[in-house]
């Protein structure tokens, strides 16, 4: 017997041992009562299923069946999760979207920390990128990471969102109490800055999207109300607005017990004193002050939240505008007034939707006009249609002629709620009117602050009796003095974000933390391995230069666009006293803030140019911060580029292609005037269907570039450095590489060059097909397919043919109890309106609702005082635990690909995530229970079957066909 043979028969005789069939047909008779007591003696044995074995040890069962098979990994076809798949760009990387190509176990390389994330799954694409779930097998745990567009615009701003995400952590919510979701990491793989946050679960607008467009109880609506108001107060305290307040960026946290939201996406953000941009926030939760072109402020993410209040009840939009002119008539009439005429006399864009019919002189800021007339008539369709010689588009009415009031009363109660409920629930539904009415305010001024709103007897839970008047707005006590820094007009978004470019050149690859925050002793440490490294390395979108300080300003980030020509070379970035520096964070590192190695101090700046220019400009001029005012004012931080206003001199460029459309809601389609636009979510994923789209969604490319217009309101000793002119003498900037024109995208295969600017293209607008279409009905039976951005017929034929699907939905709808919703009612159409005539007829369908009065909402925000505020906060354990085995699909729909369970991590501590270490939770022990999502854990809508929230993916997740091919 040679000695192959002899292998192959050891193998044989092994693989035999290990599993052969059972002679099951004939045994022993044992008795019950014999078998009892042998059981009880033996030990107990868990069989693996034929199906396990065959499956799970599928490996194994080839090699029985052929020992010569061998398996290999790297053989394995791959499963791509970005579409397009084909890397045309940056070396192959890329597709044509600038989108790294994604594929299961693809790893993302924290190259500084060596840290590996290892893609499983999307959970969303956005204007940015897209967002991974992702194993990281330093810790055991799973993690969202967002993986930016390669290209410079999407880079800058991404910082901005990482900037603001990690001052907001970090110095205002150290303790994670304030609902804001808490970035962990930051560094850039192959030109994509990839951002690392903690896991969350599905969005709002998925849980409405689940429930079938009924509305949530309204336990679960106070209860999500009365937290995101803990994190608009933490962003008034910190004078940040966030400017795309929507549901689809309030997502559950996993696994969290009562249900808990975290706001996302705070890639628009920015300061309250530096609102650079006009053009912000989704269409249908836009402010009337935004959308007429006024100043703005912190309130107008509580316009925001007013509409998102809404929506959660009726599980429609409050304002679905199918234009900014729709949206405007749609607020006049179920609000029942307008902006009041101090606003309208000063906006810009009042005339496209107002007549002015009276003398405005005596108007003064909240005044009417003499006799309480208003001095500005809204245009009808005609004159407006006159006036701007094209037809506005109106989308369909669902709550047809009918104001507030009449909305929130007459929606249909829960079928078969005992009249002593309904009597309860109407109760709380006067005081759900007059919560919404402090929100969805015409008047800024006198629009709720989050403090004021929090005090609502809707929010706090008592009876309400008569309307509320909110208690005076107690001052604002930030955390740290802020500082003014001074405004420059050149300055785009580095500026706005308080980021340099400059720094950038000095890039470390794994970008620094840049911590100087000393507010609170639980602070993480800076990070430790970040002194000392000189080796720099280049941005992915701005080279190396060997750093001159020229007439920069401060060394703490930088202002001035990447798009700039010239090359601005003023810094920001940092902020602080002698007792406090406050810093943002620039990924683009060591001039950001640093610690200078050798200090036992933090230093603004770790290069020591930024040192030097520490010194020289002892004026002012140096960081962006006047040392005459003592205090220092936050960053500008800008916001998205997606919101440029573009001056009406400068190229239009659309941002969005026809028939495609923003990944998330409907208000998406307004393009928020980026640059980068809805454009560069325009893929297929984003198929959407008869949408109301303002069709000129019309934006500056170049705006970055020539953007203009801020007055210096800081200090005067800075102002001098407000003139462009000083600024663009930077010599710094005379090497970099920041103009649009000079950065190339790498290109794959024929090497042509592609500027950014290249890359957009006209937008063209949509009329939708169905969007003039009236219903008879005052509460017309809402039809996704009208608003809802994934619905399609053929989606619909594949809800009424996957009555499987259908079913398992309907199941966990019923289970969860979101709402009210009718199991027999099926997946899909839904919230059909009975007549609203008398309120017993008016049951909301279907399923079990969770009566306010009796909902047991817990406590999950009773620590959360609002005014806990900044630095009051008490310690509670983190409560960070990993996600469950599901991903959010975002409104592009996520097909149902493989759900990844996790398990904690091993012990190890995140000692070199820069931004924020998991809490102690985190890091904990076992795996995690798919099961335990924060939809059921006892939540007041009920007991959740055994479907975990994105399980049952919503219809539209289930069109995506080319998604997750198989190579
Ligand atoms: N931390 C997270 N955990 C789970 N899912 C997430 C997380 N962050 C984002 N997502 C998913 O990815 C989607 C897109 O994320 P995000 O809104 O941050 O991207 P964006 O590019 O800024 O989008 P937008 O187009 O709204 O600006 C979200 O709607 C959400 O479904």
């Amino acid at each position: 017997m040679d000695e192959a043979t002899t292998n192959e028969a050891q193998e044989l005789e092994a693989s035999s041992i290990r599993w052969r069939p059972k002679q099951m047909a004939f045994r022993t008779f044992v008795s019950k009562s014999e078998a009892a007591d042998k059981a009880q003696a033996l030990r107990v044995v868990v069989k693996r299923p034929l199906v396990t074995k065959l499956t799970k040890g599928l490996v194994e069962t080839y090699q029985i069946c052929n020992p010569q098979f061998k398996y290999s990994e790297e053989l394995n076809p791959k499963r791509y999760l970005t579409t397009p798949s084909t890397g045309v760009l940056n070396d192959g990387y890329d597709n044509v979207n600038s989108d790294l190509i994604l594929t299961v176990n693809y790893s993302l390389v924290n190259q500084e920390t060596q840290r590996r994330y290892i893609v499983k799954d999307v959970l969303g694409h956005g204007t940015f990128g897209q967002v991974a779930k992702c194993w990281v097998p330093d810790t055991s745990c799973f993690v969202a990471v967002k993986i930016i567009k390669n290209q410079p615009a999407y880079y800058q701003q991404a910082l901005v969102e990482v900037s603001i995400l990690t001052t907001l952590n970090r110095k205002y919510d150290p303790e994670d109490k304030h609902h804001i979701v808490r970035i962990y990491d930051y560094f850039v793989h192959q030109r994509h800055l990839c951002i690392c946050f903690e896991l969350l679960d599905t969005n709002l607008y998925e849980l409405i999207k689940i429930n079938q467009f009924r509305g949530l109880s309204l336990s679960i609506v106070q209860m999500f109300s009365k937290q995101i108001l803990h994190g608009l107060a933490l962003l008034k305290d910190a004078g940040i607005i966030h400017c795309d307040l929507k549901p689809e960026n309030i997502l559950l946290c996993t696994s969290v017990k009562p249900a808990e939201v975290k706001i996302i996406d705070f890639g628009s953000a920015c300061m309250e004193d530096r609102t650079v941009y006009s053009y912000i926030q989704s269409r249908y939760y836009r402010s009337p002050e935004v959308l007429l072109g006024y100043q703005y402020t912190t309130a107008i993410d509580m316009w925001s939240l007013g509409c998102i209040v809404a929506e959660l009840f009726l599980g429609l939009p409050l304002f679905p505008g199918a234009s900014e002119f729709d949206l405007l008539r749609r607020m006049i009439e179920i609000l029942g007034g307008q902006p009041p005429d101090y606003v309208l006399k000063e906006a810009k864009n009042t005339s496209k939707f107002f007549k002015c019919i009276r003398s405005v002189h005596n108007i003064d800021n909240g005044e009417i006009c003499s006799g309480g007339r208003n001095a500005y008539q809204a245009l009808s369709v005609e004159e407006y249609e006159a006036r701007e010689m094209k037809k506005p588009s109106i989308g369909k009415e669902y709550f047809h002629h009918m104001n507030l009031e009449a909305i929130v009363k007459n929606y249909p109660y829960r079928k078969n709620l005992p009249p002593e409920d309904v009597i309860k629930e109407s109760r709380i539904r006067l005081a759900l009117i007059d919560f919404l009415r402090g929100l969805v305010e015409f008047d800024p001024a006198k629009r709720w602050s989050p403090f004021q709103a929090s005090k609502h007897p809707f929010v706090t839970g008592e009876p309400f009796t008569c309307p509320y008047k909110p208690p005076s707005e107690t001052p604002r006590m930030p955390v740290a003095q802020n500082a003014k820094v001074d405004h420059h007009p050149g300055g785009g978004h580095w500026f706005a974000a308080g980021l340099s470019p400059n720094v950038s050149s000095q890039f470390f690859c794994s970008c620094h933390i840049l911590v100087l925050e000393f507010v609170s002793p639980t602070n993480l440490p800076l990070t430790p391995s970040v002194p000392g490294r000189t080796r720099p390395h280049n941005s992915p979108h701005f080279q190396v230069f060997s750093y001159a300080h020229g007439n920069s300003y401060g060394s703490v980030g930088s202002h001035g666009s990447y798009n700039d020509g010239i090359g601005h070379g003023s810094s920001y970035g940092s902020y602080g006293d002698s007792n406090h520096m406050f810093a943002y964070y620039s990924p683009v590192a060591p001039s950001g803030m640093n610690m200078h190695p050798q200090a036992s101090m933090s230093m603004l700046g770790t290069s020591p140019d930024a040192r030097r220019r520490f010194m020289h400009y002892s004026h002012g001029n140096g960081l962006g911060i006047s040392p005459s005012a003592g205090n220092f004012a936050a960053l500008p931080l800008g916001t998205s580029p997606s919101q440029f206003t573009p001056p009406s001199s400068y190229s239009q460029v659309s941002a969005g292609s026809p028939g495609h459309y923003g990944p998330t809601s409907p208000a998406r389609n307004s393009c928020h005037g980026s640059p980068l636009g809805k454009l560069a979510a325009a893929t297929q994923f984003n198929r959407r269907k008869s949408l109301g789209y303002p069709g000129s969604c019309q934006v500056q490319e170049g705006s970055s570039l020539h953007w203009q217009g801020q007055i210096n309101d800081g200090m005067s000793s800075s102002q001098g450095e407000g003139n462009p002119s000083v600024i663009g003498t930077s010599t710094s900037h005379q090497h970099s590489n920041f103009s649009s024109g000079s950065w190339m995208q790498q290109q794959g295969g024929d090497g042509s060059i592609h500027n950014i600017s290249g890359s957009f293209k006209p937008c063209t607008s949509i009329q939708s097909g169905r969007s003039c279409d009236k219903f008879e009905a005052s509460l017309s039976v809402p039809d996704p397919g009208d608003w809802d951005p994934n619905y399609s017929d053929e989606l619909l034929l594949q809800e009424e043919d996957g009555s499987d699907v259908g079913s398992m939905s309907t199941e966990f709808s019923k289970s969860m109890h979101l709402s009210s919703g009718d199991p027999s009612v099926g997946l899909g159409r839904s919230n059909r309106v009975s007549n609203p005539g008398s309120n017993s007829s008016i049951q909301r369908q279907n399923g079990p609702m969770q009566g306010f009065p009796h909902a047991e909402i817990g406590s999950p925000t009773s620590a959360h005082d609002l005014h806990a505020g900044c630095g009051h906060v008490t310690s509670k354990p983190s409560h960070f635990i990993p996600h469950i085995s599901q991903s959010s699909p975002s409104r592009l729909g996520q097909p149902p690909l493989n759900r990844f369970n996790h398990g904690r991590s091993s012990g190890r501590e995140w000692n070199h995530i820069k931004v924020q270490h998991p809490p102690a939770s985190f890091v904990s022990g076992e795996p995690h229970s798919p099961r335990k999502t924060s939809l059921n854990n006892g939540m007041p809508w009920g007991r959740r079957g055994n479907y975990p929230v994105t399980t049952i993916l919503p219809a539209a997740s289930r069109g995506r066909k080319d998604y997750g091919r198989i190579a």
